[in-house]
C-alpha cells in the first residue's frame, strides 16, 4: 500500500503511555511482531487456513500498537495497525472498490466500550442513538448494484482492492441478481452494499462430515469454511455449500441518501437483500451493554457463529463528522466476547470407558483458558479422530469450547510441533478392566470394552444413567453416589438401585456421619445415615411408581432413548409384553421400526439384563401404565393418518386421542388406511388419500369418529363411497 495517507494523530489513551525513542530491541520486536501477523493475516484471509488463533493475532496486535503507542516513530503507514485485511490472491482478478472497505476498532472489555463512548462525546456526538448489531464471523463481502443490477462482488482484500467473485456470489440464494423498487425505497443508480458471507453452523458440520468421509482435510471452524468455499476457482462447488449473507453496510451510492443506518437497512430489506433483524437502535451504553449480555448468553442460538457485537452511531450525519483513520471508522466499534477457540498445550491423550463401553480418547492440556472457563480436558471422540486430525501428545492444539457443548480438541497446529514427537497410539484393552476393546460391527469407528457386565467402569455409567433426568430422576443418586455404593458388598449393577436400603448406605462413607452421644444411647451404631441419605430412601421409594417409558430408557437398550421408549410404551404397554412380542411385531409397532426392535429383542435374550428387570420388578418398580379404561374403545382395528396442522390438537396429542381409544396412528398413507385426517395446510398426504378415494374428515370429523366411531362418520363415507371404491377399502385387512 504505497500510496497509503498519512496516519490520523491516535485516539487519546486511557493512560498516557510516555513516548520514548525506540530502542534496538523495541525495534526488532516490532519486526517481528509485524511480520507474523502479515504471515498469519497471509495464512487466514488467501489461504483461508490459519496457524494462529484469533486470539493470539489479537494479542499480537495489541502488542504492536502498544510498542507504536510508546514510540509512535515506528507506526509506518504499513504496519499491520494501520492497514486492512490481506492481499489478493492470484487466483482472482483483482478490481477496486468504488469506496474503500474497512475494518473495525475493537473492544475487549466494558472498560474500553465506554472509553470509546466518552471519545464519541468528546468529538462531538453526545449519547448519539446506537446501532447494536451482531458481529457475523465470517468474510467481508462487497455486492455493487448498477440499476438494481448485481454487476461485481468483491472481496474485502486490503480494502481497496478486493478479489472479483461474482459468479461464486451469485450461487448464494439469499443474494438477489435484482433488487426490486418500492415507493418508498426507489432503487437507485448505484450502490455498495457491504455485508458478511457466512456458512450457518449446521450446514459447517454436514461440510466437514462430507469432507472427513472424503477423506479431505476439514475447516478449522465455520469461518474458515466460509472463506475457503466463497474463494473457488469453480463456482459450482460455491454452490453446493450453503451459504448465506446479511449485509451490514453501505459504500459508494447514487440516488440514495439514508438519513441513518437503521434507515438503510429498512431500504436494503426493501430491496430484496438479507438484513438480520436482530439489530436494535439504543440510546445509552447501558442498553449497549445489556445487548451485548443478552448476546453472549444466547451466541449459541444463532444460526452463524458470532464473535462479538458491532456497535455505530446511527445518524449518517454524525458518521460522516467523526469519519475514520486509515483502517477504521471512528464511528463503529466491535465488542469481541472472550475466544472459543485458543491455542493449548497437549500434555497427554488418555482414553475412558463410557455407558456403553465406548472407549473415547480425550486430552489432558495446560490449564487453559477458553470462552470464559478454565479446560484441562477436551474430547477427541475416537481413535480414528486422534488419527485423522493427527494430535500428538506434546502439540500445540486448538481447543474449541462452544457454549455448553464439551471442550474439543479439534487439531494440531503442525507449525509449532516440536521434532520427534510420536503419533499415539489406541489402547488395545479397557482402561476400566482390562479386557480386549473391539468393535461392535466391522467398520464402527469405535472401539468398545464387550465386558457390559462386569467393568466397572460401565456399571458406574449405567447406574448413573438408571438416576438420570430422562430415566428415573432420582434426586440424590448422581455421580459420587453411585460410585459409593459400587463399593458396597451386594450391590453388583443398575439391578441393585432400588433395593437400597439402610444397611447399605451404612457401608459407604458418603452417606454416613457419627452418631450423637444420644443417638448412640438411643440403640444406634457409631455411625448413622446421613440426612442426604435419608432422602435417597424416600426419593427411591417414591420414583419407584413412574410411566413404563422411563423403565425402558432407564435399561440402556441400544438406540431406546425417550422417543423409542414412549412409542414401546405406548403400543404394549407393559414390560411383559415388550419382553414376550416378536421382532416383527416389534418392527412393527408405530414409531419403532427394525433397528430399534432388533436391539430389544437382542437385550432381552441376556440373562443378567432380564435379571435387572427382575429385581426392579420384585423390589415393586412398576412395570406396566396403566390404562385408562374409561376412554371408549371406538377405533379398535382402525387405522388413521392425521395430516396437516388441526385446532385442538397437536401432532403428539391427535395421536395419543387414537392410540388411547384403540386405533393405529400410521404416518403415511396407503391402501390400508381407514380414515385421513386433513388439517390446514396439508401436503401429499392429503392428495394420495384422494387419489386411492380414502375416506377424508376434516377436524370435526375427526372429533366425531374419536367419539363414537365410524358410524359416527358414515354420511362422509356414503358420500365418498360413490365417487371412490369403498368396497376395498373394507377389504383392506387389518394389521
Ligand atoms: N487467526 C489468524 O491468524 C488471523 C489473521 C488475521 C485476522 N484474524 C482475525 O480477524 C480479525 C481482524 O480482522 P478484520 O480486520 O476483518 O477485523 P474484525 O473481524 O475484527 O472486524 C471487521 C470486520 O467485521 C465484519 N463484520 C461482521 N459483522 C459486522 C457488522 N454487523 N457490522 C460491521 N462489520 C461486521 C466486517 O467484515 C468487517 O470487515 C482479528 O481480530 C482476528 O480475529 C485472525
Ligand atoms: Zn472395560
Amino acid at each position: 500500500m504505497s500510496d497509503a495517507e498519512v496516519p490520523d494523530a491516535p485516539d487519546a489513551p486511557t493512560a498516557p503511555v510516555p513516548v520514548t525513542p525506540a530502542d534496538d530491541e523495541a525495534r526488532e520486536r516490532h519486526r517481528v511482531l509485524a511480520e507474523q501477523l502479515e504471515d498469519a493475516r497471509w495464512r487466514y484471509y488467501v489461504l483461508d487456513s490459519p496457524t494462529l488463533s484469533d486470539a493470539d493475532f489479537d494479542t499480537r496486535m495489541r502488542e504492536l500498537e502498544a510498542l507504536e503507542e510508546a514510540h509512535p516513530e515506528l507506526r509506518t503507514p504499513n504496519s499491520p495497525t494501520q492497514t486492512v485485511g490481506g492481499a489478493v490472491s492470484t487466483e482472482f482478478t483483482a478490481v477496486d472498490h468504488l469506496e474503500p472497505m474497512m475494518s473495525l476498532d475493537n473492544a475487549f472489555s466494558a472498560d474500553e466500550l465506554g472509553a470509546w463512548y466518552a471519545r464519541l462525546a468528546r468529538e462531538g456526538a453526545d449519547a448519539p442513538d446506537l446501532l447494536c448489531e451482531l458481529k457475523v464471523d465470517g468474510l467481508a463481502i462487497n455486492l455493487l448494484y448498477e440499476d438494481g443490477r448485481l454487476v461485481r462482488a468483491l472481496t474485502r482484500g486490503d480494502g481497496r482492492t478486493g478479489e472479483d467473485v461474482t459468479p461464486n456470489v451469485k450461487t448464494i440464494d439469499s443474494i438477489p441478481h435484482r433488487l426490486t423498487g418500492t415507493e418508498e425505497f426507489p432503487v437507485p443508480a448505484l450502490v455498495e452494499v457491504r455485508g458478511e458471507v457466512f456458512l450457518p453452523v449446521e450446514a459447517f458440520e454436514r461440510l466437514n462430515e462430507t469432507m472427513a468421509e472424503a477423506g479431505k482435510q476439514v475447516f478449522a471452524n465455520p469461518r474458515n469454511a466460509a472463506a475457503g468455499s466463497l474463494r473457488q476457482k469453480d463456482p459450482r462447488v460455491t454452490a453446493t455449500r450453503a451459504l448465506g449473507m446479511v449485509c451490514h453496510g453501505l459504500g459508494a451510492r447514487r440516488g440514495f441518501e439514508p438519513t441513518a443506518q437503521s434507515e438503510a437497512y429498512r431500504a436494503l430489506r426493501a430491496w430484496g437483500l438479507p438484513t438480520s433483524d436482530r439489530a436494535a437502535v439504543v440510546g445509552d451504553l447501558a442498553e449497549v451493554q445489556a445487548f451485548v449480555e443478552r448476546y453472549g448468553e444466547q451466541r449459541h442460538s444463532v444460526e452463524h457463529e458470532i464473535d462479538g457485537v458491532v456497535v455505530k452511531v446511527d445518524d449518517v450525519t454524525l458518521q460522516r463528522r467523526l469519519g475514520s483513520t486509515s483502517r477504521a471508522p471512528r464511528w463503529a466499534i466491535a465488542f469481541k466476547y472472550p475466544p472459543e477457540e485458543v491455542n493449548a498445550k497437549l500434555i497427554d491423550i488418555l482414553v475412558n470407558t463410557g455407558r456403553t463401553g465406548r472407549v473415547t480418547p480425550f486430552g489432558r492440556m495446560e490449564p487453559t483458558r477458553v470462552a470464559g472457563s478454565t479446560v484441562e480436558m477436551a474430547t477427541l471422540h475416537n481413535a480414528h479422530e486422534v488419527q485423522r486430525k493427527d494430535v500428538r501428545p506434546g502439540d500445540t492444539v486448538i481447543l474449541r469450547k462452544a457454549g455448553d457443548v464439551i471442550p474439543e480438541i479439534v487439531g494440531p497446529v503442525l507449525d509449532l510441533r516440536p521434532e520427534g514427537l510420536e503419533p499415539w497410539v489406541m489402547p488395545t484393552v479397557c482402561p476400566a478392566c482390562g479386557t480386549e476393546l473391539a468393535q461392535q460391527k466391522e467398520g464402527d469407528k469405535d472401539l468398545r470394552c464387550p465386558n457390559h457386565e462386569k467393568c466397572p467402569a460401565q456399571v458406574r455409567e449405567r447406574v448413573f444413567h438408571v438416576a438420570g433426568r430422562g430415566a428415573f430422576d432420582i434426586e440424590g443418586l448422581g455421580y459420587e453416589a453411585a460410585v459409593a455404593l459400587l463399593t458396597v458388598d451386594g450391590f453388583e449393577n443398575e439391578g441393585d438401585v432400588f433395593r437400597i436400603d439402610e444397611q447399605m448406605l451404612l457401608a459407604t462413607d458418603l452417606f454416613t456421619r457419627a452418631a450423637k452421644k444420644a443417638e448412640r444411647e438411643g440403640g444406634a451404631g457409631d455411625r448413622v445415615v446421613t440426612a442426604n441419605g435419608v432422602k435417597l430412601l424416600t426419593n427411591l421409594d417414591a420414583r419407584k411408581q413412574v410411566p413404563l417409558w422411563r423403565v425402558l430408557v432407564a435399561l440402556s437398550i441400544r438406540h431406546v432413548g425417550p422417543t423409542a421408549a414412549r412409542a414401546l410404551a405406548t403400543e404394549f404397554g407393559s414390560m411383559e409384553a415388550i419382553r414376550a412380542a416378536s421382532l416383527e411385531a416389534l418392527a412393527a409397532a408405530e414409531g419403532v421400526g427394525p433397528t430399534i426392535a432388533e436391539a430389544v429383542v437382542e437385550w432381552f435374550s441376556v440373562d443378567w439384563h432380564c435379571e435387572i428387570v427382575d429385581k426392579w420388578d420384585a423390589a415393586g418398580v412398576s412395570m406396566a401404565d396403566e390404562r385408562d379404561e374409561s376412554t371408549p374403545r371406538t377405533l379398535e382395528g382402525l387405522t388413521v393418518v392425521v395430516t396437516g396442522s388441526l385446532v385442538d390438537f397437536s401432532r403428539d396429542s391427535a395421536k395419543e386421542a387414537i392410540l388411547s381409544r384403540g386405533g393405529k396412528a400410521a404416518g403415511s398413507v396407503s391402501k390400508k388406511t381407514d380414515f385421513v385426517v386433513v388439517g390446514d395446510n396439508a401436503g401429499s398426504k392429503a392428495e394420495k388419500a384422494e387419489q386411492l378415494g380414502l375416506t377424508i374428515l376434516d377436524e370435526d370429523g375427526f372429533k366425531a369418529l374419536l367419539e363414537n366411531g365410524p358410524p359416527a362418520v358414515a354420511d362422509v363415507e356414503d358420500a365418498q363411497g360413490a365417487e371412490g371404491d369403498a368396497g376395498e377399502q373394507e377389504s383392506a385387512p387389518q394389521e
